[in-house]
């Protein structure tokens, strides 16, 4: 029996294909990335990793035992004060206050992606909140393997601690335990609930390419 996580991973290559070949990560991986898109990511970034941190509290509340709860609490608290400290951090380098990082206002596609995923995540099951969070967590590691393995890019002034954090064994083994609790959580539920899963994995998905369009496009509300 082929892991429904390999069902998952078919089923959006397509699309994350898109993203790995986006301007933006093309752009970042070549050291070409103008400071304003990767200040206007960092930015709409910070505020998009507040609520995805809200997340992994609401899988926590819903975990079925003892342990997977302090997994899901210790991802809450890494998204806190590991991965949105590599934030603060650049903000500071790029002389943003962190004050301004906070009041961020969230762009059309920000909102879309962190309400469909909260959305989720209030009115779900605990294997529809992992479905909907896994593409940021799992295509974040793809991305950051793949541009540690370019030579030079682990050298870049500006992009190698982005790249180091991403493509960094302890974002790896994070990713890989919500990769078990997928395959744990879908274990023996029928067609119908797995299709349902797949769809929100597809849909967030396809979010993940639009952030890093809406980067690229500096992306605003037209009115
Ligand atoms: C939009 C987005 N997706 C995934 C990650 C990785 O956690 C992130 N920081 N931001």
């Amino acid at each position: 029996m082929t892991l429904f996580s390999e069902r998952l991973y078919q089923s959006s290559r397509p699309i994350w294909e898109r993203s790995h070949r986006h301007p933006f990560l093309t752009e970042l991986r070549d050291g070409t990335l103008s400071p304003d898109r990767f200040i206007y990511y960092l930015k709409q970034d910070y505020v998009y990793l507040i609520d995805y941190a809200k997340l992994f509290a609401l899988a926590s509340v819903k975990s079925p035992d003892l342990e997977t709860m302090h997994k899901f609490a210790e991802l809450y608290h890494s998204t806190l004060h590991v991965e949105m400290e590599l934030h603060r951090q650049y903000a500071e380098r790029f002389g943003v206050p962190r004050a301004e990082l906070e009041r961020t206002k969230p762009a059309p596609t920000t909102i879309a992606y962190t309400k469909y995923m909260l959305d989720i995540a209030t009115n779900g099951s605990l294997a529809q909140v992992v479905a909907a969070l896994l593409p940021c967590m799992w295509s974040y590691r793809e991305i950051g393997v793949t541009l540690a393995a370019i030579p030079g890019a682990l050298e870049h002034p500006l992009f190698s601690e982005w790249i180091l954090m991403y493509s960094s064994d302890e974002f790896g083994q994070l990713t890989d335990w919500c990769i078990d609790q997928i395959n744990r959580l879908a274990d023996g539920l029928p067609e119908r609930e797995l299709a349902r899963l797949e769809e929100h994995f597809l849909t967030t998905s396809r979010l993940e390419y639009l952030f890093w369009d809406m980067a690229y496009r500096l992306e605003e509300w037209p009115v």
